[in-house]
């Protein structure tokens, strides 16, 4: 093993020389002051203390395996939402000492709940929606004597990751249903109109409900569109929630409330005994799904010390163990960019203009030979990958050959890319006829909502290899490995020359000049670099 110093002298002499490629000169010339501030971006950790024999002591970054934390984690779920529906329209009279007969004053029933949606930093995962399943608003109150309305049902707000996509699988909106019940009501006859009555009236209390097949009932009012229905987005519902927001944004809103009976004083109805009910909330189901997983995505053979370096970055207690597939499901961690008082000490800017203050990195489980083949953990695994913005290879500088390493791993990104090109060539007719979400028929029943399982199908993403990417050299501590990394600086230095063909063998794979950053995460050292690199390429 080598020595502290040694360790530190080659480390340092390496990102050096890491950082001569990376930043390139117009960056630095734009803002010669951004290269100074990100490098205040310190790790907080201790370096794990060395022991006697030469291993390393228990820390936060070497724990005992059992010592990690699960997080809970889903990227992909459909959910039920339930607007509210309306509160009813009051029969009620006018009573006072010398007006035993008062003209009607009934309150008009409150609007149901809206459902809205705000995609927000700081999620990173699906599962408290997932879990929770169907959302339903709160209901409109009833309207009261004396002219009281009823109070509007409670809203509802959902908050998920930026990056998720929402697909609409169904719906069944009442308000449609009205305009056909309004002339069935015209129409019916017997029986028939009887149902149709008792579906949208009401009548005085303690009056016999025969009077629904007798009484006449004037026209029923017109369906009204509420300005917030009209602001709903268009069905069906397809949208793309890729940066934070700021205000939340509507999905569906309730329904309006029934009328009082005031609202239907006549010569012919002049104390009118009836009022109308609240229109039933319109019910959608949705299909969530992570676009976009995390900012950076560890990719890396089993073992190669991806969970370590995401413990040293970040807060992260993923586990960590010295065999295979420590890692079943991805982990993500925040790197935070500013000192915790809201003060970046690390800004830059993003494409949108904003200050970015911070990044997350999903740590994913090993990639084996064949996982295009769907082996190990295979196309799970890389889903995951699809979803990061810049992909981190992390190469263990002391399991062989670096750069062959490194090779096998874009083997199996590239055979990912030609496979879903191959699935999407022949299923592109298909994806267009078969996204349309089916909307209830004319039954209105509000029966057969179709399954939560029902798949849509695959979001279309960009290649895999067209994202940027940078290699994480770690292990760095360890003997021997500096010949390895002078291998994989070299190679990388012949690729962007263009010298050797990319890895991937894909035509649009991503071509700027990929760097080498050599770390050693089980003592923390060599990482306060990664950032830099991180935030040079996401806006890249
Ligand atoms: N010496 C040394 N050991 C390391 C370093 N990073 C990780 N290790 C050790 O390598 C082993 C594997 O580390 P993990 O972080 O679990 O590796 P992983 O890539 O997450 O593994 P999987 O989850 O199985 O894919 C553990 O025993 C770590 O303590 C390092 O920089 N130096
Ligand atoms: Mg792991």
């Amino acid at each position: 093993m080598l020595s502290v110093r040694g360790l530190s002298g080659f480390l340092s002499q390496a990102v050096a020389c890491t950082r001569q490629i990376v930043l390139p000169p117009s960056k630095t010339q734009t803002s010669p002051s951004s290269s100074r501030r990100i490098r205040r971006w310190t790790s907080t950790l201790v370096p794990a203390p060395q022991n006697g024999d030469g291993g390393y002591e228990e820390s936060r970054l070497n724990p005992p395996p059992e010592s990690y934390a699960l997080t809970p984690f889903q990227d992909k779920c459909s959910i039920l939402l339930h607007a509210g529906g309306g509160g009813h329209g009051c029969i009620s009279f006018l009573r006072e000492k010398f007006i035993p007969e008062g003209p009607p004053n009934g309150g008009d029933g409150g609007s149901g709940g809206s459902i809205f949606i705000q995609a927000v930093r700081g999620e990173t995962s699906l599962h408290k929606i997932a879990r929770k399943r169907q959302y339903k608003a709160g209901r409109g109150k009833n309207g009261q004597g004396k002219a009281r309305g009823g109070q509007r049902g409670d809203d509802l707000l959902i908050t998920v990751p930026v990056g998720t996509v929402i697909r609409e699988m169904w719906r069944h909106d009442p308000m449609d249903e009205a305009e056909h019940v309004w002339y069935r009501l015209k129409h019916a006859e017997g029986d028939e109109k009887t149902k149709q009555r008792r579906e949208k009236w009401l009548v005085y209390p303690g009056m016999p409900t025969s009077v629904f097949a007798t009484a006449e009932f004037p026209e029923l009012p017109p369906v009204t569109k509420s300005s917030l229905v009209m602001m709903q987005p268009p069905a069906p519902i397809r949208l793309d929630l890729d940066e934070h927001m700021e205000t939340p944004m509507l999905l569906a809103a309730g329904a309006s409330g029934g009328v009082g009976n005031p609202h239907f004083t006549s010569p012919d109805f002049p104390r009118p005994k009836f009022a109308t009910k609240g229109g039933d909330g319109m019910r959608l189901l949705l299909q969530l799904e992570l676009k976009l997983l995390a900012d950076v995505g560890l990719v890396g053979l089993p073992n190669a010390g991806k969970s370590t370096l995401l413990r040293a970055l970040s807060n992260s207690r993923a586990r960590v163990g010295s065999w295979a597939f420590t890692t079943l499901q991805p982990n993500i961690g925040t790197v935070i960019l500013d000192d915790l008082k809201g003060k970046p000490t690390a800004p830059n800017l993003t494409k949108g203009g904003n200050v970015r203050t911070r990044f997350t990195i999903a740590d994913i489980p090993g990639l084996v030979e064949d996982a295009h083949l769907d082996k190990g953990l295979g196309l799970d695994f890389l889903r995951h990958v699809e979803r990061s913005a810049v992909l981190a290879f992390t190469i263990d500088l002391s399991a062989g050959d670096a750069v062959q390493a490194l090779k096998s791993l874009w083997v199996e990104v590239g055979e990912y890319d030609m496979r879903n090109d191959a699935d999407f060539n022949t299923e592109t007719e298909e994806r267009h006829e078969q996204w349309r979400p089916s909307v209830s028929d004319l039954s209105f029943d509000g029966e057969g909502v179709p399954s939560f399982e029902e798949e849509l199908p695959a979001l279309p993403l960009p290649p895999v290899s067209s994202k940027p990417w940078f290699v994480v050299a770690t292990k760095a501590d360890l003997p021997g490995t500096e010949d390895n990394y002078q291998r994989l600086q070299e190679y990388l230095a012949a690729l962007t020359r263009g010298d050797v063909k990319h890895p991937s063998r894909r035509q649009n794979a991503w071509r700027r000049r990929p760097v080498a950053v050599p770390i050693s995460g089980i003592r923390g050292e060599g990482i306060d670099r990664i950032p830099e690199v991180v935030l040079d390429l996401l806006d890249s």
